[in-house]
């Protein structure tokens, strides 16, 4: 991908102690990147390069036509237009609600600050936050809590929204309650968000972009589906690797609760999601829930059988397993096989096979 107008480019390169980031980084100028490693690779390092809490030997990032790091220029972190939420919400525990959310368009120009005014009540609202406006923050729950974290970041009129495991401090609970707001605003959002996360389900169900690190580099950076089916990353290893697919509900079998979802390379029968037909959703197909035949076999009881060819083999995280990428009229699916049963199939780049989905879920 090269830089241009839907495009935002960064290079960030230097020593944090002993720690190097040598990043370089091409991502959408709308929708959500995850930023996706393990510990310790860099993620936070370098969402601090964007707000300019850190400042490296080498730095390059314009955004919207104003540089905020270059040889020349180094905009300090209060002049950039940055919304930074992070893991806990840090509100102020004296100010209401309400308070909270306005403090940060109080340094807004004016125009903004009117811009962010009238956006107030829509935020609010997407955001399912309107009845507490006038509630104190220690009367709220974890997930209530981190929303207005993100309301008041969204309030700040940001040009770049930075997310650091926003949802790692909650329980299950509060993650589920969370998640749905997150999603409608990535629909709603024009501002690009930089995500950090550990969590393959959030990377599946928030991102549009995905950006791998390792040992302070970007291994690789590219649109959802395509970078998670990549059997060269880290990620293939996770216990949740698989592929996120965007699809469409077309069909709803009422007797056996299933519907059926239609994607580019063919459908697929899942539980059904209680949504009506033409609604878009995402499912998650996990490595570990396909299997490969060389033909389709009728004596089964795995519902879904899609004809694919092998593109790619890869050595799994155990000598006895393989990852192995299929085309699938145009998606990739990645399946975890015995290398045995992929020895004894002649698994190959360009063989024709039968994938067969044990499970597929929809994403939420
Ligand atoms: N200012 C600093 N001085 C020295 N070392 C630093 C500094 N900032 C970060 N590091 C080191 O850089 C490395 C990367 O840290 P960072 O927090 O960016 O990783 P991360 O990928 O966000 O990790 P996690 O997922 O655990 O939050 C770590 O080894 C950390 O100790």
């Amino acid at each position: 991908m090269t830089a241009g107008e839907d495009t935002l480019s960064a290079r960030f390169r230097g020593s944090l102690g002993a720690f190097e980031l040598d990043v370089d980084l091409t991502f959408p100028a709308n929708g959500v990147t995850a930023l996706f490693g393990p510990s310790g690779c860099g993620k936070t390092s370098l969402l601090r390069c964007f707000a300019g809490l850190n400042r490296l030997e080498t730095g390059d990032f314009a955004i919207r036509g104003e540089i905020w790091q270059d040889g020349n220029t180094f905009l300090p972190a209060h002049r950039r237009a940055i919304g930074y939420v992070f893991q806990q919400a840090n509100l102020f525990p004296h100010l209401s609600v309400h308070d909270n959310l306005v403090f940060g368009m109080k340094r807004l120009a004016r125009a903004e600050r009117d811009a962010a005014r009238t956006r107030f009540d829509e935020l609010v609202s997407l955001l399912g936050i309107a009845h507490l406006l006038d509630r104190a923050p220690r009367k709220l729950s974890g997930g209530e809590r981190q929303r207005v974290a993100i309301g008041r970041a969204l309030l700040t009129s940001p040009k770049l929204l930075l997310m650091d495991e926003p949802l790692s401090a909650l329980d299950f609970e509060a993650k589920r309650e969370i998640l749905p707001y997150l999603e409608t605003l990535r629909k709603t959002l024009s501002v690009p968000v930089l995500y950090v996360t550990h969590a393959p389900n959030e990377v599946a169900r928030l991102a549009d972009h995905v950006a791998v690190m390792e040992n302070g580099c970007v291994l690789a950076s590219g649109p959802l589906t395509e970078t998670l089916a990549r059997l060269d990353l880290p990620i293939r290893r996770e216990e949740g690797a698989g592929v996120a697919i965007d699809a469409q509900v077309v069909e709803v079998d009422h007797q056996w609760h299933l519907a059926r979802v239609t994607f580019p390379g063919g459908s697929l029968w899942v539980r059904d999601p209680n949504k009506p037909v033409g609604t878009s959703v995402r499912v998650m197909v996990l490595a570990r829930d396909v299997s490969l035949a060389l033909a389709p076999s009728e004596n089964v009881s795995i519902v879904n059988h899609l004809p694919a060819t092998v593109l790619e083999i890869a050595k799994g995280d155990h000598p006895a397993v393989v990852a192995v990428k299929v085309d699938v009229g145009g998606t990739p699916l990645i399946a975890r096989l015995t290398a045995r049963s992929a020895a004894a199939l002649e698994l190959q780049p360009g063989k024709p096979v039968s994938a067969q989905i044990k499970s597929v879920a929809i994403v939420e």
